[in-house]
């Protein structure tokens, strides 16, 4: 992938580049019942391209960046390629080729972990004892390497709220490996996909065969979804990497498909 950031593209753009990113997954791009436009709530926004009723599927989509992810504490038993679960001490889950990357026996030799993990290798990880929170969450980061140039250009096209802890991330990931990239660019890249993952990303619990695992995935269609308190469309985790995204109740053709940022029942500061 070029390393160089492309200017904006406005959003009928953006809705082509979204269509290459659906084209070839089961999200149907010929007759959707959503359309992407300029939103009055905020920047593009997702429409409902005719009347949806409520309870239907408007969208499933594959993630465009993914990868498990842990929090302080939470277990971190999860191959970081199929999310299945894995087994024994942590030091057994790490793939045997020396990446620190946890993967089970199928995928430590699959064409998607060989690439990730010779990347890895070269950084040359400090630890193989245990798991590390910090490298496991660079994964999703450091597989924006291997977009193509249209993935590329989506992921770029994607808002990117800045914030000085954001570089926080990329250091945290680079003190676990001996040569961690210094390159300016390759940098300025993982700082700009943590802005675009942080803005736009679904952190949540997936259930992947009986495993509950912490994914986080970026999907650049539903991602796309502004917020509101009384939202009208619900998303879930179908797997570690697809989202389907349906409708709270039904929406009028042009309405705008929005989410909430938050959980329904928290309360916020006005409510004591
Ligand atoms: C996931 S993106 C949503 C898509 C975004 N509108 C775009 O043009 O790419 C989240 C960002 O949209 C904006 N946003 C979403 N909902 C909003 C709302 N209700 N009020 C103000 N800004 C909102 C905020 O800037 C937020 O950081």
């Amino acid at each position: 992938m070029s390393t160089k950031v492309p200017k904006c593209v406005n959003t009928s753009e953006l809705a082509e580049l979204i269509n290459l990113h659906l084209s070839g997954s089961d999200t149907d791009i010929k007759n959707p019942s959503w359309k992407v436009y300029d939103s009055s709530i905020s920047g593009r926004g997702i429409f409902a391209a005719r009347d949806i009723k409520e309870g239907e599927v408007i969208f499933r989509e594959r993630a465009l960046l993914a990868g498990p992810t842990g929090k302080k504490n939470s277990k971190l038993n999860t191959c970081c390629v199929c999310f299945c679960q894995l087994f024994g001490n942590e030091e057994t889950m790490l793939c045997k080729l020396g990446c620190s990357m946890p993967v089970c026996e199928n995928c430590s030799t699959s064409e998607r972990h060989i690439k990730e993990c010779t990347t890895f290798r070269q950084w040359k990880p400090k630890d193989l004892t245990k798991i590390n929170p910090h490298s496991l969450r660079i994964v999703t980061v450091m597989r924006c390497i291997f977009l193509n140039e249209e993935q590329g250009k989506l992921l770029m096209s994607l808002q990117a709220n800045g914030d000085k802890y954001y570089r926080a991330e990329v250091q945290r990931a680079a003190a676990c490996f001996e040569c961690f990239p210094k390159s300016p660019d390759i940098l300025e890249w993982f700082y700009r996909t943590i802005c675009v993952l942080n803005t736009n990303a679904f952190e949540g619990r997936s259930n992947v065969d009986n495993h509950e695992v912490f994914v986080r995935a970026l999907f650049p269609l539903a991602g796309l979804m502004n917020h509101q308190c009384l939202p009208n469309a619900t998303h879930s985790f179908e797997n570690g990497e697809t989202i389907i995204v349906r409708a709270a109740r039904a929406i009028a053709k042009d309405e705008e498909i929005v989410t909430t940022y938050t959980h329904i029942l928290w309360s916020n500061l006005a409510q004591k």
